[in-house]
């Protein structure tokens, strides 16, 4: 008898440690926390309420932000995300170095690659000039319809034009369709895959002028390493790094800056 209750202690000791172990994991390494975020727990409750997370995070802005003011847009994400569900929104933290390097430039024209729910769109289009403009592409039609209506509930809407495809497909058409001489800023925030090729793209359609500024997120987590040696080898490009962590978490990550010499 007191064997078999020695023995289920320790069975429930180890399931303990094991959970314990799985918790600093999740909270401390990205890719373990990613699994646990956007494939198991994500998926459940999808499952569950029959709604994806990011209309959820929709709902919770449109139910406890309040209407025309983008700072209570942008904390209502932020409160969600970091209580209630992760998501790849730039975040609170870096989100300050996106606001230092947006009034730095004071762009008159800027393109955002990767909306999803309209996050940084709306951090970044609260921080431009009378006249200017934020370009932002987004290929999931999904994401793109929840970050118009969070740009347009946030009333930045008049400072946005949202481009929905795949941005090889959209940068070569910015000049005839969209009328786009030269960018003063470009937000490299969707797959990281992409960094490399489309800042290639943006040089090959004349888009870049000198003084263009570049900033890529997530450049150690999940790493854009094609990109990184790509523009720290090129002496086209001026690049600073700015050391941060992943969104709503404490994984280590920065953003790389970098200044288009000509
Ligand atoms: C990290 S999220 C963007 C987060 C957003 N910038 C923010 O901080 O609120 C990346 C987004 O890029 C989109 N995306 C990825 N690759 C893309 C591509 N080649 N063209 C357009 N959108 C892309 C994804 O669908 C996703 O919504």
């Amino acid at each position: 008898m007191l064997e078999s209750s020695s023995v289920l202690l320790f069975i429930v000791f180890v399931l303990l440690f094991i959970l314990l172990l799985f918790v600093v994991l999740i909270r401390t390494n990205g890719t373990a926390a990613l699994i646990w975020h956007e494939l198991i727990k994500e998926k459940i409750t999808n499952f569950i309420m029959n709604q994806s997370k990011e209309q959820r995070i929709l709902n919770f802005v449109l139910q406890n932000a309040v209407r025309g003011d983008p700072r209570s847009v942008m904390e209502t994400i932020d409160k969600y995300c970091s209580e209630k569900e992760w998501a790849m929104n730039v975040g609170d933290v870096k989100g300050v170095i996106l606001d230092k390097t947006v009034e730095e430039i004071n762009p008159s024209i800027a393109l955002e690659l990767g909306t999803y729910c309209g996050y940084s769109a709306v951090r970044i289009a609260r921080l431009l000039k009378a006249g200017a403009c934020l370009l932002t592409v987004e290929f999931n039609p999904e994401f793109a319809a929840i970050a118009k209506q969070m740009i347009e509930f946030a009333g930045v809407q008049d400072k946005v034009k949202l481009l929905q495809g795949p941005s090889e497909v959209i940068i070569p058409q910015l000049k005839k369709k969209y009328e786009v001489d030269t960018l003063d800023f470009v937000f490299l925030d969707h797959w990281k895959d992409r960094y490399a090729p489309d800042t290639i793209l943006l040089q090959e359609c004349s888009l870049l002028r000198k003084g263009s500024v570049l900033l890529a997120d997530n450049i150690i987590f999940p790493g854009a390493p094609e990109f990184i040696k790509y523009i720290r080898n090129n002496p086209r490009f001026q690049c600073s790094t700015y050391p941060s962590h992943l969104e709503y978490m404490k994984v280590q990550d920065a953003m790389e800056k970098a200044v288009f010499l000509g």
